[in-house]
């Protein structure tokens, strides 16, 4: 197969779909790879590495669009991108559709094969693809609200660990799965006070565990949410619904009554983030102020620490990505049911159910089960 690389066009986003290690796998397994000039540059994979490893370097990304089988990304495709994916050819990326009318279009009149990392599972439940992203958001999320709470940066002038003799300063964490279990993390390394909320029982007697009682473990009601929120200097918001828009859990009134300076960072905005006064920001521009409120709503915080990110990425897409260029991606999915359930759009179909469920009375679309649409 041929197997192509075009660099990243998001602002500030500097990872990219293939590591100079996942292009040499993807050649020891008689695949060609076409990678973008200059598409890891800025991260330390150069051209050269990459050519060592046995990919060829194309111009443009125009030539990888028009001559790759299979595209291999990091973010969602931008609207550019987007129109240059046509039937027959298969996207491997992030998407996430669900908050994202104008993509969701854009995928279908393409008739690619669109397979969503965030929505591949994994026999225990979980999101495999998703998962390494989250350990790095979750981990930044509390060096950017450190950061933010400095009075330089819009924040309240608070101290997250405190010192001997003021307290600590107290961190709300909301969803305690893989972003809220690394918030909170870091949040106790550097001595807050941590506070996780979930709605999974299950969940919160995992995290009592893996903590030792060094967190409070509440569970999500809305009385938690307004106690906890109002006495809060830092919140995450770290909630999923898997494919689905993320609930809004904190309304503005919550926001109203946060205390002048705080600062919430809501990792989940790139499903729409989960709180109301919540909306996508970028590196560039991280950051504006509700009620006195720092908001931080960067949709792809890994972006930040690029190197990290792509490597902890590869290390997971790999043996999918191997599988779709092996097998072919139909057969591919049809062998491994969690393969399959990455699939979002197949052929101007979209067979992802909560995306449906999100759009489909404002784009008039209708659900196609994965395998219907593939047969
Ligand atoms: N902004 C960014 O750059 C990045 C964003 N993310 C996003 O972060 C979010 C969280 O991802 P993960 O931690 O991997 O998901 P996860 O599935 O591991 O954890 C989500 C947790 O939220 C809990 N939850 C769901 N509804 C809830 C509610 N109403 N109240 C309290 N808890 C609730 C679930 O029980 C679960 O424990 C996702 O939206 C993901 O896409 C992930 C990586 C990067
Ligand atoms: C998960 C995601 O959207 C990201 O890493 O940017
Ligand atoms: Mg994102």
């Amino acid at each position: 197969m041929l197997v192509g690389v075009p660099k990243e066009i998001k602002n500030h986003e500097y990872r990219v779909g293939l590591t100079p290690a996942a292009v040499k796998e993807f050649v020891t397994h008689g695949h060609k790879v076409l990678v973008e000039t200059n598409a890891g540059t800025a991260i330390g994979f150069t051209d050269e590495m990459y050519v060592e490893a046995g990919a060829t370097i194309a111009a443009t990304a125009e030539q990888i669009f028009a001559e790759a089988e299979m595209i291999v990304k990091v973010k969602e495709p931008q609207p550019q991108e987007c129109k240059q994916l046509r039937r027959g050819q298969t996207l491997y990326t992030y998407l996430h559709l669900a908050p994202d009318p104008t993509q969701t279009e854009l995928l279908i009149e393409s008739g690619a094969t669109c397979i969503a990392y965030e929505t591949v599972t994994d026999a225990r439940g979980g999101l495999p693809l998703l998962a390494p992203m989250s350990e790095v958001a979750g981990r930044m999320s509390v060096q950017a609200g450190a950061h933010y709470l400095e009075k330089a940066h819009g924040g309240s002038g608070t101290l997250l660990g405190g010192v001997p003799g003021v307290a600590p300063g107290k961190v709300l964490v909301i969803g305690g799965g893989v972003v809220g279990t690394q918030a909170a993390k870091m949040a106790l390394g550097l001595g807050a006070d941590v506070t996780i909320l979930d709605r999974s029982l299950p969940r919160l007697r995992q995290l009592d565990d893996i903590f030792n009682g060094q967190v409070k473990t509440v569970y999500s009601t809305v009385d938690a949410i307004d106690h906890y929120s109002a006495n809060a200097d830092l919140v995450v918001g770290a909630v999923l619904i898997p494919g689905a828009a993320a609930p809004k859990l904190l309304n503005e009134q919550h926001i109203a009554n946060m205390k002048k300076g705080s600062v919430i960072v809501d990792v989940a905005i790139d499903q729409g983030g989960c709180f109301a006064t919540s909306k996508a920001t970028t590196h560039q521009d991280p950051v504006y102020i509700v009620d006195g409120v720092v908001h931080y709503c960067v949709a792809n915080m890994p972006g930040g620490v690029a190197r990290t990110s792509t490597m902890a990425l590869n290390n997971a897409t790999l043996p999918f990505g191997l599988a779709l260029a092996n097998k072919g991606p139909k057969q591919a999915m049809m062998e491994d049911i969690h393969l399959l359930n990455g699939l979002n759009v197949h052929e101007g179909k979209v067979t992802y159910k909560a995306v449906v469920e999100a759009l489909g009375d404002q784009l008039g679309i209708q659900y196609t089960p994965a395998l219907d649409a593939l047969a």
